[in-house]
Formats: structure tokens, C-alpha cells, sequence
């Protein structure tokens, strides 16, 4: 919520004017069959809510801003005068006597065949055609770069009673054009004076959809969305983006205090994190992440359970805030944002439960977490102890639900022993380390306290052969050593079972 000084100092009338005028008739053009059905598709099911026209408009507009700035860096001398003098930043304005919200980038622009066919291109590619590779994994980014720009763009329709594009390229002597439409069946292209390079898109809203010319509704959604795209957003004439996306930047360029700023940002959080990872891969798929474990945790305090804290990003556009699929449940204190490039911008909530691509995200992201913490845990192993105490049911909870990770979060665990100090803790790796050689087994025994076991007429065979036993006084670590069973090819046996007795027999 925008506290009060924050609202008034946005100007409530939108500032961007349309002064474009049309030249000559204009040509009518009916929506190929396709592209009406794709409009259908994703007025209906592509995006979850509405507000995402937003988003998808901001992206494109950045595309574009992207490529002009190629364009000025690679081949200047092809780019009309007027371009150096453009800023490169987005503009949006928004007008609630009109009920209209307009959006104006200094881009690239289109030329009158783009305009006739970045809507077409993807529906010739066949609406069910598109939409499967929209679920491939192996859809690289620059294809589903012209899914971006063609239903982003499609997604404005959602909200439109009648929508204005007027565009030019920035490309020498192009001229501009205006393409307009109720998004029903036809589409008019018409050329056009007075056309700034780049694109300015009027949506003329729907009587339901007024709130998107509310300037603190727009307000939160392009926070929300857009807080980290690369280029200013100017909202009726003031600058919201300001936080820098982290995550795209190098280690050693990002200050403690910038972590700790953008880990209260992001996790709605007042803690510092205790570990910080910023972790960039480019295959299997491309990954560029910054993930934090918090100082404390909730549910220690049975304050409810902890709800998965990692937004999934794509190219520093949120896809989905706090996403469930992106870590395993055993997972959800790590806080942060995960970005691909790879995940279509425009898929959707349900989308994600089966998207094949999340699963291996998912999978990359998890081992790399668990080697994290490994990290972590040699990198200081005093503080790591900490952690281990106060986040360990996290860890054995991901023992006893997650298959496929046992034995690496097992590594994780730490227990006091029979042979540790008072405050001391070890791990299964240490116990195994220090085993004799001819011991087979990892021994256990569960206890409210160490005095207990010294008294165990179990413990005796124990002692008196100098066998470490560790030590568990949580309720779960029952299960957790049940459920872990072996531990590097040693059984793991509690000292009250049968086998424990033979064993120590020998
Ligand atoms: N902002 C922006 N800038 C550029 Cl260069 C492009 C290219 N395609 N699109 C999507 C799109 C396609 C057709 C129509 Br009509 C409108 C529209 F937004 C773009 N949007």
C-alpha cells in the first residue's frame, strides 16, 4: 500500500498525448482464423490474471529498448537522427476521466510488414504448435522471444474495449504507422504522421477493467512485476523502478549492504540472511539465481509454517511471486529469486504444476542448494553448527519426504555423540571418519539426555568397546534414521535393536 506522501506525489493525469494523425484510407485486415483462436486462448487461459497485460507490455517495450541500443552500439548510421535524442526508458500514463492507459517506448519501433506479422508470426507457427512449444523445455529464448512480443502484445486485448498502436522504426526513413482494433475480428493498419520512433500503445479499458487507470493499482502491479526490469519506468511522469536486479551482476560487485537491502526487499523480511548464494549456470538450462537462508525462522516459534519464499523470474521479469514448484517443500525457508530465460514469460500458473522444464529447475536447484550448505558447513563450521540446530527439522523432514537427496542432506545433519563434548555435535561423515576399521555400523540411541544412556544397560556393550554412539533427543530422528537406514553403506541400527546387539557381539 502507497503510503500518503508516496500517492500524492504522483500527478493523477497521464501526461503522454496523442497527436499522431493518420494518412490516406486505412487497410482492413481480418485476424487469420489462427490468430483469432490464440486471441481466444489467451484472453481465456494463458494468463492467469488480467493485470499481466502490464507485464507483457513492459517486457515488450524493454525488447525493444534492448534492441535500439544494439542497433546504436552496431550500426549506428542505419538509425534515424532523432533516436540519439529519445530516452531510453518506458513510459506509461494513465487517465482515469479517459479510462485510458497508454504505454510509450523509445525502441526499435516496427516497420508496416512487422506490424502486419509479429501478431501473425506466431499464429501461422499454428495456435496448438505455439502453445506446445510455449511447454517445451527445449524452446531456446529467441524463439519464444517472438511468443513474448506477439501474445504479450495479444494479452492487452484482455482488458481493451479498443486498442491504438501507433509505432515507426527506428530504421532511416521508415514511416509510421497505426494499427488499430476492438480485438474482435479485423485489425486496421494505416499510415501515419507525427510518429515518434519507438511505440506508443493506447488501451482504451473496458468498463470492468477501470482499475488498471488507477495510479496506485498500476503502482503495485509494475512493483510487483517490473520492479527489476533494466530500464526506467516512468509512471505519469515518476521513476518506480529503483531496486537493481541483483542477480545478473558479478559476485564481487555486490556489497553486503546491497544483499541485506535486496533480501528485506524480496523476503518481506527484517533478519540479515546467514548464508548468501549467488549461483549462474547456462546448461542444463539457463539459470541465474540469488538465494539467502534466513538468520531465524517461524516455525520455531509455532508461528505457522514457513511458505516457500523463491519468486521465479525470467529475464528480471517475475513470472510468479513465491513459486511452490521451484524448491522442495523441505526447502521453503530458502528465500530469493530463481531467473531463466528459458521459461516462456507468458506461461501461467498452471502451467508451472507440470511444466517439464520447472522439474528439472527444480532438480538443479536443489542439488546445488544442498551443495550450498555443505559449503557452508566446512566453510565455518561453528556457525553452521548453529544452523543446523535451528533449521535441522527442515533437513529431516527432507530425509523422510524427499527421495533421491537422502544421503546429501543426511551430510547436512548434525548430533551430539557419545564421544562429543558437552556442546559439541558431529556428523555422519565425522563418525565414520573416525570409526575403527572393522566397524560396519553407524549406532544410535534416542534419549531425552545424554545422563540417560550413560546408565543403559544397552550403552554397556558400547562403552566398554569404546563404540561411539550418537546421540538423538528430537521425536523425528527416529524416523529420520529408519527412513535413512544406511548411511554410505553402514547400516544405521539403534543400540536397543536386536541387530545392534549382535553386531556389537562380534
Ligand atoms: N513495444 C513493442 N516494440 C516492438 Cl519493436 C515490438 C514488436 N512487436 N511488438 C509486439 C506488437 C506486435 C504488433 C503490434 Br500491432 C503491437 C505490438 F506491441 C512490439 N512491441
Amino acid at each position: 500500500p502507497l503510503n500518503n506522501e508516496e500517492e500524492d506525489k504522483i500527478p493523477e493525469e497521464g501526461t503522454i498525448t496523442v497527436n499522431e494523425k493518420t494518412v490516406g484510407n486505412a487497410v482492413k485486415h481480418e485476424f487469420k482464423t489462427e490468430t483469432k483462436r490464440l486471441l481466444d486462448i489467451v484472453a481465456k487461459s494463458l494468463y492467469s490474471d488480467k493485470e499481466v497485460f502490464i507485464r507483457e507490455l513492459i517486457s515488450n517495450a524493454s525488447d525493444a529498448l534492448e534492441k535500439v541500443r544494439y542497433l546504436q552500439l552496431t550500426d549506428e548510421k542505419a538509425l534515424d537522427e532523432s533516436v540519439a535524442n529519445n530516452p531510453a526508458e518506458i513510459h506509461i500514463s494513465i487517465n482515469k476521466k479517459e479510462r485510458t492507459i497508454i504505454f510509450q517506448d523509445f525502441g526499435i519501433g516496427m516497420n508496416e510488414d512487422e506490424v502486419n506479422n509479429n501478431l501473425g508470426t506466431i499464429a501461422n507457427s499454428g495456435t496448438l504448435a505455439f502453445l506446445k512449444k510455449l511447454d517445451q523445455s527445449s524452446s531456446s529464448a529467441k524463439e519464444n522471444m517472438i511468443g513474448q512480443f506477439g501474445v504479450g502484445f495479444y494479452s492487452c486485448l484482455m482488458v481493451a474495449e479498443k486498442v491504438e498502436v501507433f509505432t515507426r522504426s527506428a530504421h532511416k526513413g521508415s514511416k509510421g504507422y497505426c494499427w488499430t482494433s476492438d480485438g474482435t475480428g479485423s485489425y486496421d493498419v494505416a499510415e501515419a504522421d507525427g510518429v515518434t520512433v519507438g511505440t506508443k500503445i493506447v488501451i482504451h479499458l473496458r468498463e470492468d477493467c477501470k482499475d488498471f487507470a488507477d495510479i496506485s493499482t498500476v503502482q503495485r502491479i509494475i512493483k510487483r512485476y517490473s520492479n527489476f526490469v533494466q530500464y526506467p519506468i516512468v509512471l505519469n511522469n515518476k521513476r518506480l523502478n529503483t531496486i537493481q536486479a541483483l542477480w545478473t551482476m558479478n559476485k564481487n560487485e555486490i556489497t553486503e549492504d546491497q544483499h541485506i537491502e535486496f533480501y528485506r526487499f524480496i523476503a518481506n523480511a527484517h533478519d540479515k540472511p546467514q548464508f548468501t548464494l549467488l549461483y549462474k549456470t547456462d546448461a542444463p538450462i539457463q539459470i541465474s539465481s540469488l538465494l539467502y537462508v534466513p538468520q531465524y525462522h517461524s516455525e520455531t516459534m509455532g508461528l505457522g509454517r514457513m511458505q516457500p519464499g523463491v519468486s521465479l523470474y525470467s529475464r528480471k521479469v517475475l513470472i510468479q511471486a513465491k513459486c511452490k514448484q521451484l524448491l522442495p517443500e523441505w526447502l521453503r525457508f530458502v528465500r530469493g529469486v530463481i531467473d531463466s530465460e528459458d521459461i516462456p514469460l507468458n506461461v501461467s500458473r498452471e502451467m508451472l504444476q507440470d511444466n517439464a522444464l520447472i522439474a528439472r529447475l527444480k532438480n538443479v536447484m536443489t542439488t546445488r542448494i544442498i551443495k550450498w550448505l555443505l559449503e557452508e558447513s566446512k566453510r565455518d563450521p561453528e556457525k553452521y553448527k548453529l544452523f543446523a540446530s535451528n533449521f535441522g527439522n527442515f533437513l529431516k523432514e527432507g530425509i523422510c519426504a524427499d527421495y533421491g537427496f537422502k544421503t546429501d542432506i543426511a551430510a547436512l545433519l548434525r548430533f551430539p555423540s557419545t564421544k562429543t563434548g558437552k556442546d559439541e555435535v558431529t556428523s555422519f561423515d565425522e563418525y565414520v571418519e573416525k570409526m575403527p576399521k572393522d566397524q560396519e555400523c553407524i549406532f544410535y540411541t534416542c534419549t531425552p539426555n545424554r545422563s540417560i544412556v550413560e546408565d543403559s544397560p544397552y550403552y554397556e556393550p558400547f562403552k566398554q568397546n569404546d563404540v561411539e554412539v550418537i546421540l538423538c533427543h528430537e521425536a523425528i530422528d527416529e524416523f529420520v534414521m529408519n527412513n535413512l537406514h544406511l548411511y554410505k553403506g553402514k547400516r544405521i541400527l539403534n543400540i536397543e535393536s536386536q541387530a545392534a546387539a549382535e553386531e556389537i557381539a562380534k
